[in-house]
């Protein structure tokens, strides 16, 4: 079985060809700021990304009637349970429609896995996307009747991480309380009752600051910031999703170079550094509580998770709590690529989105 998989990132597109489980191609594609900044929005993104991918698999030698399915890391639809979706018209139409409220550039991998399958007449999934939800109603309840805490995650690589430790440890995933956190450009913690994603802070607009991202802020002076006059709607959303949390601070949402000016002897590199750290953990402590303590691990993931000095300054706050495990980098392109062979060897049905 022959799988393309499409990960589409704010600044970056990866692309994987997968023989059964193994990787013959992967490769990134990296999408230059100013050529992305010529769009207005996400979606008018897709012809520019999906001629990128077909060139690159030209180069490559990749013919598409080779492919026996296309999986792209889906976007924001309606709330779903994880699984594995054929890419569907009901589908296609709510990535569109939710992507004018919310956008998240996943939204592109279901769009252009659509249209790639579909001109070889082979079928087209996402997995796990971002907009997963397992809520308990509890955690639903934001403390203004107008306002609904929304589930918004890197489910994929939480998802891919529960079932790693599993797998490591002999168990099985149904019967594992975890805290997974994902640290890359957006943070995810995310707590694991039996299997299920119960609460997450919210990777777009809640928890820790992230690289990239302001997470929660005090709502008082979000107000007095909307009606300062000097931001339009879209200033803010940029500033709180891309140019926020250690960005905004140091004007870098490179990790690694924030680690090389702390080392340089750089007093608010180190401050931003050891806050983002705090808040991560203080998090991780919160979903502590929505597990009443009963936690078997606390899993750290992410890009940034390659970085010692990182884990170690969380493990000091949160090892009181359980063993910490980390798990550097993502699984996304495998963990896609096996959702998809999953269900072409029938070992499970695709769920059909409505
Ligand atoms: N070796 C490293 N040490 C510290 N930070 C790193 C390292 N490698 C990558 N990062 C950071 O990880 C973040 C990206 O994480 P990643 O999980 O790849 O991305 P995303 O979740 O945004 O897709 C960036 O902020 C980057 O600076
Ligand atoms: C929107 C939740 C998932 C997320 O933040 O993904 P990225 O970090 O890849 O933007």
């Amino acid at each position: 079985m022959k799988i393309l998989v499409i990960n589409p990132g704010s600044t970056s597109t990866k692309i994987g060809v997968f023989e059964d489980k193994s990787p013959i191609i992967e490769e990134t594609i990296r999408h230059d700021k100013t050529e992305l900044s010529k769009f207005n929005t996400v979606i008018e993104q897709l012809d520019y990304r999906k001629f990128a991918i077909l060139d690159l698999l030209e180069q490559k030698g990749v013919s598409l009637n080779e492919l026996d399915a296309v999986i792209g890391r889906g976007g924001i639809v309606k709330p779903i349970e994880a699984g594995t979706y054929i890419v569907n018209e009901a589908l296609i139409n709510d990535l569109k429609v939710y992507s004018k409220e919310q956008e998240h550039p996943s939204t592109l991998g279901g769009l252009i896995a659509y249209e790639i399958a579909n001109a070889i007449g082979k079928p087209a999934f996402i997995a796990d996307p971002v907009c997963v939800d397992e809520f308990e109603e509890i955690a639903r309840i934001s403390g203004l009747k107008e306002i609904r805490r929304k589930s918004l995650l890197h489910a994929l690589n939480v998802r891919a991480s529960m079932y790693k430790y599993a797998e490591s440890e002999g168990k099985n995933v149904n019967d594992l309380n975890l805290i997974v956190a994902h640290l890359g450009g957006g943070i995810t913690v995310a707590a694991i009752k039996k299997g299920r994603i119960v609460d997450v802070n919210n990777a777009n607009e809640g928890g820790p600051f992230s690289p990239e991202r302001t997470g929660s802020l005090p709502s008082i002076d979000v107000v007095n910031m909307s009606y300062s006059g000097k931001y339009t709607r879209s200033d803010l959303l940029r500033l709180f999703t891309k140019e926020g949390g250690v960005y905004s601070y140091l004007g870098t949402n490179n990790i690694k170079e924030v680690i090389e000016r702390v080392k340089n002897g750089d007093k608010v590199a180190k401050e931003v550094f050891d806050a983002m750290c705090y808040q991560i953990a203080k998090e991780i402590g919160g979903m502590a509580t929505v597990l009443k303590g009963d936690v078997e691990a606390i899993i750290i993931t992410g890009g940034i998770a390659y970085n010692e000095e990182v884990i170690q300054e969380i493990t000091k706050r949160v090892s009181f709590i359980a063993k910490v495990v980390s798990y550097p980098g993502e699984f996304e392109m495998e963990a896609l690529a096996f959702a998809a062979l999953r269900v072409l060897k029938r070992e499970e049905d695709a769920k059909i989105y409505t």
